[in-house]
């Protein structure tokens, strides 16, 4: 079964999920990603907007975008009180929920969804369980000017910094006009402590380790079907 297949399978199932455990009426918050991609497509298949679901949050200009495309309601953050759930992908996940993300530059605005939102709902497929963070490389986003000093904190942390560009081999931006730093040879056996040390430098805007607000839930997809996990 390829990849692709078992994103639109667990997008699916994610659906499914939401429709029977949201309220009627409520905003849902909406991640970003290829995985997110199919999720998105998915409901607007199902015509739940303005009639089950008032409309969404979004993460990125491009799940914004995506939204729209379909006539979706998009909301800012600011105009919302509560958000009952928050879907999204991930670039790995371990058996406690916790999750590197930011694969697609949108960590940021994800970490502060996911602070809102009561629940937190992974989907993934099978690819991104991992028993320790880290082969994935880390992504922390930088405000421009700090990016050498940080380079060279992480450097000193034990990883191997290196800036993430574009296709013209210019520094990639992300929506809020900053960039990432991919952190490689990461082996994260305490994701808590990492994430508040690096959040905790002048100069970087979020590190892409859910470990503090991990996922509540994750459904996972491989060949077998559907699983869902539950966290404590
Ligand atoms: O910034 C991007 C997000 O954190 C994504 O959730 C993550 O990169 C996973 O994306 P995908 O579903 O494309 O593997």
């Amino acid at each position: 079964m390829s990849q692709d297949t078992l994103k639109l399978l667990v997008s699916q199932a994610a659906a499914d999920y939401v429709l029977a455990h949201t309220p009627a009426g409520a905003v849902i918050g909406i991640g970003t990603g290829s995985t997110v991609n199919y999720f998105i497509d998915v409901l607007a298949e199902r015509k739940v907007f303005g009639s089950r679901f008032s409309g969404a949050v979004s993460s990125s200009n491009a799940s914004t975008s995506r939204l729209q495309m379909h006539g979706i309601e998009v909301f800012e953050l600011n105009q919302i009180e509560t958000l009952p759930v928050y879907i999204d992908g991930a670039d790995e996940i371990n058996p406690h929920g916790q999750m590197i993300k930011g694969g697609g530059g949108a960590l940021t605005r994800e970490k502060i969804i996911a602070m809102v939102a009561k629940t937190f709902i992974c989907i993934a497929d099978v690819s991104k369980r991992v028993d320790t963070l880290g082969h994935f490389a880390l992504p922390v986003e930088v405000m421009p000017i700090a990016r050498s000093a940080l380079s060279r904190k992480l450097l000193a942390l034990g990883g191997m910094p290196v800036l993430r560009t574009t296709s013209n081999s210019t520094p990639y931006l992300t929506d809020n006009g900053n960039q990432i730093i991919d952190v490689q040879h990461l082996n994260i056996t305490d994701p808590l402590t990492l994430e508040a040390e690096i959040n905790s430098w002048p100069g970087v805007v979020t590190v892409g380790l859910f470990a503090k607000r991990p996922a509540n839930l994750c459904l996972l997809a491989s060949a077998a079907g559907i699983e869902t996990i539950q966290y404590a």
